[in-house]
C-alpha cells in the first residue's frame, strides 16, 4: 500500500530534497527467509540525516531481523543494505567493526556488566574501539560528559545493582554515546519501563538528537513513544513497508491493518 500524502506533506518532502538531505541508511528490496518462513519480502527503508524514523510491526514481523541485516549480523537472501554510504555485505570484518563504531545501539537487552562499576561499563567501548578514539590516557572527562548527557554523573562509581531500571537504561545510553555515533538504533527503548520513566527516556532521545544531530531508527510498539519522537513512521506488515507517513497521517488511516496499530 502506498500511503496518500497531503499536498502540504508533498511540499515538505520536496523542500527536504531541495536542501540536499543525505540518506544515512538505505535498505532496498530486502528479502530474508528462514526455511518456509518468509520474513522480509522486499522491504525498503531510507533514514535521512538527522531524522527520527519509527518502524512499527507486530511481534514476529521481522523488525529484529531487519536490524540484524543492518549491522551485518544476519545475511539477507537478496537486496542491498547501505549504512553511511557503505554496502554492509561487501565489508570485511575490520571495516564492518569500524562502521559499527559509528552506530549506537540501545536494545531491550542492553545489559550493563554487573561486575563492573558504571565508570568501567562506560570505559569498555573506549577500549574496544581504540581505532576511533585513539588511546585515551584520562577517560574521566569522556565518562563524565557521557553521564552528564543522561543526568547521571553522580552514579559514576556505583554498581549496576544500585541503579533503578530506568537509570540502567540511561547508563546504557551513555555507554553508546561515548563513541559519538552518527546513527542510533533503538529497539524497544521504553519496554518494561513505567510511563514516567518512559517519558524521561524519550526526552533524552530527543535531547541527544538535538545536541549531536544524530539520525535515529527507533523500533517500538509504544504508540505514545512513536507519537512524540517520530518525524516519519513505517509500518512493517507481511515483510514489506506496508504504510509510511507521519504519525498524524497514519493514525487517521481507515485501512484496518494500519488502524490496528493505533488501537489501545
Ligand atoms: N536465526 C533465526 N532462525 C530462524 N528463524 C528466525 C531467526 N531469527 C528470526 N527468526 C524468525 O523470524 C521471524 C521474525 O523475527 P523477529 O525477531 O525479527 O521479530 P520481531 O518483529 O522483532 O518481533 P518482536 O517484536 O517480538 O521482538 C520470527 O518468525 C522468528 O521466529
Amino acid at each position: 500500500m502506498s500511503f496518500n500524502m497531503t499536498d502540504q506533506d508533498q511540499i515538505t518532502n520536496r523542500s527536504e530534497s531541495a536542501q540536499g538531505g543525505k540518506a544515512v541508511i538505505e535498505i532496498k528490496d530486502l528479502y530474508k527467509s528462514f526455511g518456509d518462513n518468509h520474513v522480509l519480502n522486499g522491504f525498503n527503508m531510507t533514514l535521512m540525516e538527522g531524522e527520527n524514523l519509527v518502524v512499527m510491526g507486530k511481534s514476529g514481523s521481522g523488525k529484529s531481523v531487519m536490524i540484524k541485516c543492518l549491522v551485518g549480523l544476519v545475511k539477507p537472501d537478496s537486496g542491498t543494505v547501505k549504512v553511511l554510504g557503505k554496502e554492509i555485505n561487501s565489508l570485511d570484518q575490520q571495516n564492518l567493526d569500524e562502521l559499527r563504531s559509528d552506530i549506537g545501539f540501545l536494545f531491550q537487552g542492553s545489559a550493563l556488566y554487573d561486575s563492573m562499576t558504571v565508570r568501567e561499563n562506560l570505559e569498555f567501548p573506549m577500549r574496544r574501539h581504540k581505532e576511533k578514539l585513539g588511546v585515551v590516557a584520562d577517560t574521566e572527562p569522556l565518562v563524565r560528559e557521557a553521564l552528564e548527557n543522561v543526568g547521571l554523573a553522580h552514579t559514576m562509581d556505583l554498581m549496576p545493582v544500585e541503579l533503578s531500571g530506568g537509570m540502567k537504561r540511561r547508563v546504557a545510553l551513555a555507554r553508546t554515546l561515548i563513541l559519538k555515533p552518527k546513527v542510533m538504533l533503538y529497539d524497544e527503548p521504553t519496554s518494561g519501563l513505567d510511563p514516567i520513566t518512559s517519558k524521561e527516556i524519550i526526552e533524552l532521545m530527543r535531547s541527544i538528537q538535538k545536541k549531536y544531530g544524530t539520525s535515529s531508527l527507533i523500533i517500538t510498539h509504544d504508540v505514545d513513544c512513536a507519537r512524540v519522537i517520530s518525524e516519519r513512521m513505517i509500518l512493517l506488515v507481511d515483510g514489506i513497508n506496508y504504510a509510511e507517513g507521519t504519525y498524524s497521517q497514519l493514525s487517521q488511516s481507515t485501512d484496518p491493518k494500519v488502524d490496528a496499530f493505533f488501537k489501545k
